[in-house]
């Protein structure tokens, strides 16, 4: 047969086994047949009624692709660069606590797979592994260029408290901080409560909180959210650090604009994959006017229910940068660890891949909003 009906036969190593997933909704299918119900529910679930939950996914559905043909191009290009990270897809691992939830390795798993495959990782302030460790995993993984990781953060009441977190990213070699902006409080999460989950089994802890200031040295310090954190703590990390800070949890298109005045660097649009305020809108309906806010002047990275490659194109097409992902990244780790995460990294690849060619695109920026039409 004259087309690669099936690149990935050509190498058999590389080739499914009958019952290895296919696709991330595969792989949410064998996650959650393998972790505890309690901890899938964590993972899985969004705050109160889950609108914004489903509306994340069913959003990317709503809307089609109109593919360009005839375009001439011979392979397509999916490398980007973001804050002088280069990295080997559009697409990113989103911060998510706790992986060692779902397996023993947890994020020293999650960083494997991110540096072999050349992914940018935002590793959570809520990892279950410090990020100095973190870090040494990336590096054993892919020694070359170092680790493409960013650091996310709650900004904390406690100055001195954000201080130490950035100087231990930072002394980490953290390329970027990712302020989650978008948890005032910690959304109500009903299916926790049913479940009584409300803390971390023993022998597993937020291992960046442990040793801070004002504690003893071997304590963990709560994370605060709270509601008391303003544009004025941003201004002070700005001035703080010579790291690149992007705002994470961005929605309206007026706080788009008032982080432009303040000096951010970046944007990811998110509603916290619906686990934070319920009943905002999917975050790709939301993208065009936060990339019309913000004008071109600083990269929109989305992220909330991207699944499909097809997902990927019709964010990039309305202008996102890139995109993220969290939970499908947990359930690579859930099924299969280091291995699983770059399966799941690469099927979304290959699926980008494809879909850039079948609309006629050779990189990223070939697409255009055009190519994007809502389903009538
Ligand atoms: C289990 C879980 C834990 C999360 N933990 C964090 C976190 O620690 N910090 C943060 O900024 N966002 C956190 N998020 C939100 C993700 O960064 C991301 O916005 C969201 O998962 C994207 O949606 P998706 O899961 O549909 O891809 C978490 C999400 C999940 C599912
Ligand atoms: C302090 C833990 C934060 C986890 C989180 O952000 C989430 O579960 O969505």
């Amino acid at each position: 047969m004259g087309t690669d009906m099936h690149a990935l036969g050509a190498d058999p190593a590389a080739r499914p086994g009958p019952a290895d997933p296919l696709n991330l909704r595969e792989f949410q299918a064998a996650a959650k047949s393998t972790v505890d119900p309690v901890y899938y529910d964590y993972l899985a679930g969004g705050a109160w009624d889950e609108v914004t939950l489903r509306d994340n996914e069913a959003a990317f559905g709503r809307l089609s692709l109109l593919p360009r043909v005839l375009r001439g191009h011979e392979k397509r290009e999916l490398d980007v660069s973001l804050f002088g990270c280069p990295a080997s897809s559009p697409v990113l691992i989103s911060p998510t606590a706790f992986h060692r939830l779902v397996h023993p390795e947890g994020e020293r798993a999650t960083a494997r797979a991110a540096a072999a495959t050349g992914t940018i990782m935002v590793v959570s302030m809520a990892a279950t592994v410090a990020v100095g460790d973190i870090a040494a995993a990336a590096r054993e993984a892919a020694p070359e260029g170092g680790p493409a990781l960013w650091f996310q953060l709650y900004l904390q009441p406690d100055r001195e408290v954000t201080e130490a977190l950035v100087a231990r990213a930072t002394a980490a070699g953290a390329r970027a901080l990712v302020v989650t902006v978008d948890s005032p409080v910690f959304g109500t999460h009903e299916r926790d409560r049913r479940n009584g989950f409300l803390d971390l089994p023993a022998g597993m802890a937020c291992e960046n909180m442990r040793g801070l200031p004002g504690g003893e040295p071997d304590a963990v310090r709560p994370i605060a959210m709270s509601p008391r954190i303003c544009w004025a703590d941003v201004d002070w990390l700005r001035r703080s650090t010579s790291l690149p800070v992007l705002l994470k949890g961005v929605v309206h298109p007026e706080d788009a604009r008032l982080a432009l005045r303040h000096g951010v660097d970046g944007l990811v649009l998110s509603n916290h994959g619906g686990r934070q305020l319920d009943t905002v809108p999917a975050t790709i309906d939301l993208l065009p006017d936060i990339v019309a806010a913000v004008g071109g002047r600083i990269p929109v990275i989305l992220d909330g229910g991207v699944r499909r490659g097809t997902d990927v194109v019709k964010a990039l097409a309305l202008g996102a940068s890139a995109v993220g992902i969290g939970r499908p990244v947990l359930w690579g780790l859930a099924v299969d660890g280091e291995r699983g995460v770059r399966r799941v990294l690469d099927l979304l690849r290959d699926e980008v891949d494809t879909a850039l060619a079948l609309c006629g695109a050779a990189s990223p920026r070939d697409l255009t909003p055009d190519l994007v039409r809502g389903r009538p």
